[in-house]
């Protein structure tokens, strides 16, 4: 509702599809079917769907908006009365008007203000939370995330779209529908009032009667004002849009330093890296300074058509007021509707700023669903299939694995990995050796042919380097099942075995354990969640590579006597590794980069 509001602010400047933007992304939470609960203050908790719940509350404050305009309108009278009673010197009418008019409107106006404010924020932030469910959910479900990663293009920085975007969008849908409503009403109403004090008015120097006259002096003023400041402001919705960019550029600068904190301090890089930060920050100073100049020129402009508007509509009506046409109270009223109706008109000069950041909000939010859908499109199009079968061996089946330009990298046909096996692939860097695991698992969407997988069996995959969530060591060892998934005894005793003894006891500590565990160490944490998780198929993508071949040694005969069950895919280039694997597959690379597996069923040396 409140949408659609805005919606006719924006199409009358021309922006059809930003309407429709705006409404198709607030419509998701209003026409939302989810149930939902909400305490209501003295009736306590009341059962509905969300979709109903925000409409109710968009109502209620349409509704007491509204009010508000009424309230003024009723106080602009109050205004005309009191001043009416000054001007007659009549003492009792004063004060009928200040305590028995004036006080109850005041405190109905602070009641209706404190029910606002709660309201308000209480929508935005369940709009949000829909809204930001929605997105991850959309996000993170069926592999987008990976897949519009791997695809490189679309949506950058989907943690500023999810967490900063929405935010935006939802306050300032609010605030601008809300605001061009209030707007209006206030319009239609006090445009009443000057038009009614106008009759008889005469132009002035003549006795030509104009219909309306103060209202076609201030809509004259009003529109000769907005049009000045459109000139002079327009190049500020560009400058906003670019400083938007600029600061984001320098945002994930400093982002990206963090991440690779180490490798600039061990490479001496930080001059480097403070003369890009420097050229980088210069350019957010740039821009900054032509938003400056721009706004002192718009400042100039508009602070002096403000103060006019102080003193406008007494020149207006002071020559009626001396011959007697009107009252004292009557000229304070007009002064009164002539300053409402007149920042109506100027709504939109008020908000030329707030309107281009929220244009910038809207196209990062559409791109990022643009993106999503595409890596949606993209994994359910998929000819490469992953299906379960009723043989216990994992078999490929006239495999195409390409790269996401639809270059062919791997061709696979017949090769099948036999359940108790331990099998070691091998090949050289950029075979698709890795390309070929994400593929088994499900997640590689570019190519044709057809995995077969054991039905109803589970497969672990550890990679190189293992993802370790922020939290406690518990929740890094059992991810991505629950915490409490496991006994402490069975954590601490996966932990020991994969020869983390000295961390075994730490279960409950909070730490950036990602950061703080060596590689290796993070490669042993990753072992003892698949010796927790006893998959029956456990792929291993140069996991123990950070490890010493003595250490790596043994994590091999520990997967092998606590995982008897367990079918083992390693790749790895050391050639120490045959010696734990009964069967060695080599991709072999042709000139064209196409690499077909060899299957060498002996042990042999890599080279
Ligand atoms: N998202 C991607 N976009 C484009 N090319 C990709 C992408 N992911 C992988 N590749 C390319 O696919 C090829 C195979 O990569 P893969 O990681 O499977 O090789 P690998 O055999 O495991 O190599 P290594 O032994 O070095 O780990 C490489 O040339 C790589 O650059």
């Amino acid at each position: 509702m409140g949408a659609t509001a805005f919606g006719a602010l924006v199409f009358g400047l021309s922006y059809v599809r930003v309407v429709q933007t705006v409404c198709r992304i607030a419509d998701r939470y209003l026409d939302s079917q989810a149930d939902s609960v909400i305490r209501i203050p003295f009736i306590g908790l009341v059962r509905a769907r969300e979709g109903t719940i925000g409409t109710w509350m968009i109502a209620i404050l349409i509704a007491i908006n509204l009010a508000q305009v009424a309230l003024n309108v009723r106080l602009s009278f109050f205004s005309r009365d009191m001043f009416n009673a000054l001007e007659a010197k009549d003492a009792a009418a004063f004060w009928y008007q200040l305590f028995i008019i004036f006080m109850p409107l005041a405190a109905v106006f602070v009641a209706i203000a404190l029910t606002e404010v709660l309201l308000q924020n209480v929508l935005t932030i369940r709009w949000r939370a829909f809204l930001n469910t929605y997105y991850v959910g959309e996000w993170l479900g069926d592999g987008a995330h990976y897949r519009m990663q791997i695809i490189g293009r679309g949506a950058d920085n989907p943690d500023q779209r999810i967490s900063e975007d929405l935010r935006k969008f939802v306050e300032s849908t609010y605030s601008l529908s809300v605001g061009l409503m209030n707007q209006a009403a206030t319009l239609v109403s006090f445009v009443a009032i000057l038009w009614t004090i106008s009759v008889g008015f005469t132009f002035p120097g003549t006795d030509v009667e104009v219909p309306g006259l103060l209202v076609w002096v201030c809509a004259g003023y009003a529109i000769l004002g907005t049009w000045v400041t459109h000139l002079i402001g327009r190049p500020l919705i560009a400058l906003n849009f670019e400083q938007e960019r600029v600061e984001a550029n320098y945002r994930f600068s400093l982002a990206r330093l963090r991440e690779y904190t180490e490798q600039v301090a061990l490479l001496s890089g930080e001059p480097a890296e403070k003369e890009g930060l420097g050229k980088r920050f210069g350019q957010i100073v740039d821009n900054y300074m032509r938003i400056v100049i721009r706004l002192i020129k718009l400042n100039t402009f508009t602070s002096a058509y403000f103060q006019a508007n102080v003193v406008v509509p007494y020149i207006l009506t002071a020559p009626y007021y001396f011959i007697g046409k009107i009252s004292l109270g009557q000229m304070q009223q007009v002064v009164g509707a002539f300053s409402r109706v007149e920042s109506a008109l100027t709504y939109f000069i008020q908000i030329y700023t707030t309107l281009a950041d929220y244009k910038a909000v809207l196209d990062r939010l559409t791109t990022f669903e643009g993106a999503i859908a595409s890596a949606q499109r993209i994994g359910g199009e998929s000819k490469l299939a992953v299906t379960p079968a009723a043989n216990r061996e994992l078999r490929l089946r006239n495999l195409n694995v390409r790269l996401p330009d639809g270059r062919a990298l791997m061709h696979a046909d017949g090769l099948a990995f036999r359940p108790g096996e331990r099998t070691l692939m091998t090949g050289p860097s950029g075979s698709g050796k890795s390309t070929l695991f994400r593929a088994i698992a499900g997640i590689w969407p570019f190519g044709e042919g057809e995995v077969l997988v054991p039905q109803g069996q589970s497969m672990m995959l550890l990679p190189q380097r293992p993802y370790i969530p922020i939290g406690t060591l518990r929740e890094a060892v059992t991810y991505p099942a629950h915490g409490q998934a496991y006994s402490d005894a069975a954590i601490a005793d996966a932990l020991r075995a994969a020869k983390l003894p000295q961390i075994a006891d730490k279960l409950d500590e909070e730490r950036a354990w990602g950061q703080t565990l060596s590689l290796g160490e993070q490669q042993r944490l990753a072992v003892a969640r698949a010796l927790l998780a006893k998959p029956d198929w456990l792929f291993l993508d140069e996991a123990t590579a950070a490890l010493d071949e003595p250490t790596e040694a043994e994590i091999y005969q520990v997967i092998k006597e606590e995982l008897p069950q367990t079918t083992v895919v390693s790749i790895g280039h050391r050639s120490t590794l045959a010696a734990y694997h009964d069967r060695r597959i080599d991709l072999k690379r042709a000139e064209n980069g196409l690499s077909t597996p060899v299957d060498l069923m002996q042990p042999q040396p890599a080279e």
